[in-house]
């Protein structure tokens, strides 16, 4: 007591005589409320409900010194007792920045009359260790005579409440950056430091746990010294193997409290030691299906436990991290897909046109030269016919394996399709005499006998050789030129290498294939079948795809993939595309005359097509043609051929949609499909590849990615209809899945128009 009047005492010389007459003015003015209350009772109230206020409340003189502040406002500020804030200005309480606004504001206030409402304003406390958040409003207080004498501050700490709003902001631009597939160590480190904003004292890090599910290896660490980061770079997983190692191990989070004591963390102790965190609590991210992709944990200096709170932010950020790494790991599953063959695991077609170019600019940058072969396998036909299939798939494998060991790494055996492989060797220098020899060593280790389950296999093969820069520039030419010389190989006999001759042969298919091809266009040689597309759920046919056949006049029946490159490559695709447009648009309007409950009927369109400025007209004028409602012509397209030119194909696919056909995605899971293509384009359907469909249900990758695809497409707002389906099994996956359409031999094999007809007027009945 006499200590506090002591204190009173000398916060009282420390006031103006201006501010000695405020306090006088307001004491009068507490004085007159409790007068008004009418009792002495009641002005202790009111004294009690103001200080027990949890919002802050305080007055202020004219020279910004506070005269009055309520319990709370005083104990934020560190002052033990409300009356100890007398006198004080904020000079004496923020650093100097912080109590300078606030002067210059209050100042403001008092000198215009205009109250401040609703101010944010985020002030260090002193001892906290983080800035807080708060509301202000500030009013100027007048006496009887109506002079303004100071000003009342009411605040509210709103820091929980930013805190949130932060929360909800950071996770809504992390689901963002992951749609947009953006690089998944950005993803990652953008969580981390979302979750630390919300702390105090605490760095987080994301490990990924490899593909063989045995090493962790660095995900993402802001904040953790780099040095620490490195050194648990890598680690294997196990039973004992600090927090993160642990908790990876038994897919459990594992809360160390003290790494200086516990003993899951013995054998890294000295190696945390010199950082100086105390404790580390780390949780696995997995997979829907439980499958550990790594580990987030959080570091302390504290020994300690985490708070609910910490572990309901560690719980957020695990969903978040295993979306963004499941979400990875299918695009490089696709990725990979799109560019390796399934059969020999050998890179694909795409994988070398990606690539190729790239090689040949650095041979140019390097004065090196680079070899290309053209290998076709000479009777691989008779071993397919006569032997079967698996016997023609183990060659193809055995003979991959072969020349995949006679390269070096800078080289890179692709299978461009059938039996077909393209080899592209580097020269090690600019004399490099070694080529012709591996080429031979090639074609040995090709033409070995193959050991395989039907007995010996005797195979040989015709070798088309074309070197940069000498035999083309560009890798177009050089393929060509190969090429050529590999048909050279097989005239030649075969069992031959032949090397370019620079003949001066038009580049492109051998003569006469163009021409034939141009006859078949436009005599009677091609036709349509049709496939039907089902409801998943009722079994109905609710749309029929249109694939061209070529009836050769001496080969007889063509199927597509052997043409429709042909005439991608000579411009033919144009007249081919607009004549199956046509038809099928003839076929679907009969099948509507005939009474026949409509049905889409879906239209392949090639790249070519799709960048001729005239598409959207002539497929206005095929509809007008045929009197077909446009919302029952859907046009497929692969993803590639929208992203070849990305703009001019938006622009199409504009023009189209608003004629009122509708568009689907084709293949999707085979090619690189990405999201990308699904949000930039205005799809109306996803056709999941048949490659994708055959592996399931027995394949877990192709589940996952399957799985993806289709809640993806839901996501969208896009139907999923899977292609190439065969068995029950898949129908069953496809049904739980909730994959809405179905096309394949379970229900249908390609059909002539008049089987066509019937399936359609059997579901009529
Ligand atoms: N193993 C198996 N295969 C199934 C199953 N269900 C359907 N298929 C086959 O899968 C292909 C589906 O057509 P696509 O993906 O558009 O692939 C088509 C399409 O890209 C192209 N094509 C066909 N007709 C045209 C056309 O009129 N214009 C263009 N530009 N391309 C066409 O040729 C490709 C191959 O056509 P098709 O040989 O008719 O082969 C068809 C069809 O016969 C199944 O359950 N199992």
């Amino acid at each position: 007591m006499h200590e506090a009047s002591a204190r009173q005492r000398e916060s009282d010389d420390f006031l103006t005589a201006e501010t000695r007459r405020f306090v006088a003015a307001t004491e009068a003015m507490m004085a007159s409320t409790a007068h008004h209350l009418s009792e002495g009772v009641e002005n202790l109230r009111l004294k009690a409900i103001i200080h027990e206020l949890p919002d802050f409340l305080y007055v202020k003189d004219r020279d910004s010194r506070f005269v009055f502040a309520n319990a709370v406002t005083a104990a934020s500020l560190g002052l033990r007792r409300a009356e100890e804030i007398a006198g004080k200005r904020d000079f004496d309480l923020f650093d100097f920045e912080a109590a300078r606004r606030h002067f210059d504001i209050e100042q403001q206030i008092m000198a215009t009359g205009q109250a401040r409402i609703d101010m944010e304003e985020t002030v260090v406390l002193p001892g906290s260790p983080r800035p807080v958040c708060r509301l202000t409003s500030k009013i100027p207080l007048r006496n009887e005579r109506g002079e303004i004498v100071g000003l009342i501050g009411v605040s509210r700490d709103i820091t929980e409440r930013k805190l949130q709003e932060d929360l909800h902001r950071g996770q809504a631009k992390l689901l963002e950056m992951i749609a947009r597939n953006e690089p998944l160590p950005m993803i990652l480190e953008a969580l981390v430091l979302m979750i630390e904003a919300q702390l105090t004292g605490i760095d987080g890090s994301v490990l990924l746990l490899d593909s063989e599910g045995t090493r962790l290896y660095h995900g993402a660490a802001p904040n953790l010294p780099g040095g620490y980061s490195r050194l648990i770079d890598g680690v294997t997983i196990g039973p004992k193997v600090g927090s993160c190692g642990t908790a990876a191990w038994r897919g459990q989070p594992v809360i160390v409290e003290d790494v200086m004591s516990d003993p899951l963390w013995e054998d890294f102790r000295a190696l945390v030691a010199p950082f100086g965190f105390r404790s580390c609590w780390s949780t696995p991210i997995a997979t829907s299906e439980n499958n550990v992709l790594g580990t987030f944990a959080l570091y302390s200096r504290e020994v300690r436990r985490p708070t609910e709170h910490e572990m309901r932010l560690v719980a957020l950020a695990t969903h978040i991290a295993g979306i963004a790494i499941e979400r990875k790991r299918v695009d490089d599953r696709i990725h990979f897909m799109a560019h390796h063959d399934d059969l020999t695991g050998l890179p694909n077609r795409a994988f070398l046109k990606e690539r190729l170019a790239g090689i040949l600019d650095q041979a140019r940058r390097n004065n090196r030269k680079v070899t290309v072969a053209y290998i076709d396998l000479d009777n691989f036909k008779d071993v397919n016919d006569g032997r079967g299939h698996a016997a023609g798939d183990e060659v193809l494998k055995e003979i991959a394996t072969r020349m995949a060991n006679c390269i070096r790494a800078s080289d890179m055996v692709v299978r461009l399709g059938g039996d077909e492989f393209l080899v592209v060797l580097v020269h090690q220098s600019s004399h490099d005499a070694g080529i012709a020899r591996r080429l031979r060593d090639l074609q040995k280790a090709i033409n070995r006998p193959i050991h395989g389950a039907s007995g010996e296999i005797a195979i040989t093969s015709s070798i088309g050789v074309a070197a940069f820069p000498v035999d083309g520039a560009t890798s177009e030419e050089l393929l060509a030129n190969a090429d050529r010389a590999m048909y050279r190989a097989k005239q030649l006999g075969r069992n031959t290498l032949q090397h370019h001759d620079g003949d001066g042969a038009p580049l492109g298919m051998p003569l006469g294939e163009h021409e034939e091809l141009h006859q078949a266009i436009t005599g009677d040689q091609l036709f349509l079948e049709y496939q039907p597309q089902v409801d998943v759920a009722t079994g109905r046919i609710t749309g029929i795809e249109a694939l061209v056949r070529w009836n050769h006049p001496a080969k007889g029946r063509v199927p597509p993939v052997n043409f429709i490159p042909l005439a991608e490559e000579t411009g033919l695709i144009v007249p081919l595309g607009l004549w199956v447009l046509n038809e099928a648009c003839r076929q679907a309007r009969a099948w509507q005359d005939m009474g026949l409950a409509p049905v889409t009927i879906a239209v392949n369109v090639s790249a070519k097509q799709f960048a001729d400025p005239d598409f959207a007209s002539h497929v206005a004028e095929a509809l007008e043609r045929h009197r077909l409602q446009s919302h029952w012509l859907e046009l497929e397209v692969t993803e590639s051929v929208v992203m070849q030119d990305a703009e001019r194909a938006l622009a199409m696919m504009e023009s189209l949609r608003a004629i009122g056909v509708r568009l689907s995605i084709d293949d999707f899971g085979s090619g690189y499909s990405s999201l990308a293509a699904l949000k930039t384009f205005p799809f109306d359907r996803l056709k999941m590849d048949r490659s994708l469909v055959e592996a399931l249900p027995g394949d877990k990758t192709a589940v996952a990615i399957a799985s993806a695809v289709i809640s993806l497409a839901q996501t969208l707002k896009l139907s999923v209809l899977a292609e190439g389906v065969e068995t029950d099994a898949q129908m069953d996956f496809l049904r739980q899945a909730r994959c809405e359409e179905a096309q394949g031999y379970r229900f249908s094999r390609p059909v002539s128009p008049e089987a066509a007809t019937l399936l359609l007027q059997a579901q009529s009945i």
